[in-house]
């Protein structure tokens, strides 16, 4: 089933180390249809170069496992979350790309400092808090996506004009309209980080952009109404 999302997802996927995002198997891809409320995920621990379409787990929104032979990423149960809670999104990324990791593990945003960020990001890019002890020991990945939709709730933060996050003491999480803009998105994160990183040190003094630029920017990119096909 679901065959012609399953290439989509792969190669998806496929594009992460083309990319330079991931090393091993540190990152998964996903793509939802949601007419049949099923999405596709990477198999857990499955080396890239041995992936083939045919690996992708078929899921479904209870968590329920509906076709595949491997086990699905480790990080299945923050993909759904994001999937149950936003009917927007129709692909999810996580990697480990180092930059962006960098910012996680450090517990901040990123913040907009320049037109490159703005084009696909409307603000910082926010770092989710740490999960308490509790919350780790009870559902880590599960909860993972709780803090996620958490952090975006409690700051005013809409995921389709911002589709991407930091998770602290562990990495990112990007999204899109499907399995490949998620990675693009992912690519753009990464880029972000790396920028951001050299333009603090640069200026350690820098400040983050005017709104104007972000409102310029992302808007003449996206238009206020046409992100996601709204
Ligand atoms: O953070 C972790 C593990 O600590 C995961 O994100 C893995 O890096 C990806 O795992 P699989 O998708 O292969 O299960």
């Amino acid at each position: 089933m679901l065959e012609e999302l399953k290439r989509q997802v792969y190669e998806a996927n496929m594009e992460l180390p083309k990319r330079g995002l991931i090393t091993y198997t540190w990152g998964n891809v996903s793509g939802i249809d949601r007419e049949t409320g099923y999405f596709v995920i990477k198999p857990s621990g499955v080396d890239y170069d041995k992936l083939t379409p045919e690996d992708m787990v078929v899921m479904d929104l209870d968590g329920n496992k509906v076709e595949g032979s491997l086990r699905p990423s480790s990080d299945t149960p923050t993909h759904l979350e994001l999937y149950k809670k936003y009917t927007d999104i129709g692909g999810i990324v996580h990697t480990h790309s180092p930059e962006a990791t960098a910012w996680a593990q450090a517990g901040r945003d990123i913040p907009l400092y320049g037109t490159t960020h703005a084009d696909y990001f409307y603000g910082p890019i926010p770092c989710a808090r740490s999960l308490t002890p509790e919350e780790i020991d009870e559902a880590y990945e599960t909860n993972t996506g709780r803090v996620i939709i958490e952090t975006f709730e409690k700051r005013g933060i809409n995921p389709v004009y911002t589709p991407g996050v930091l998770c602290t003491n562990h990495g990112p999480f990007t999204w899109g309209k499907d399995a490949a803009e998620a990675v693009h998105n992912a690519v753009v994160l990464e880029e972000v980080a790396k920028m951001a990183t050299k333009t603090e040190l640069i200026n350690p003094d820098v400040k983050p952009a005017p709104d104007c630029i972000r409102d310029k920017h992302f808007f003449r990119k996206h238009g206020k109404n046409a992100y996601y096909g709204q």
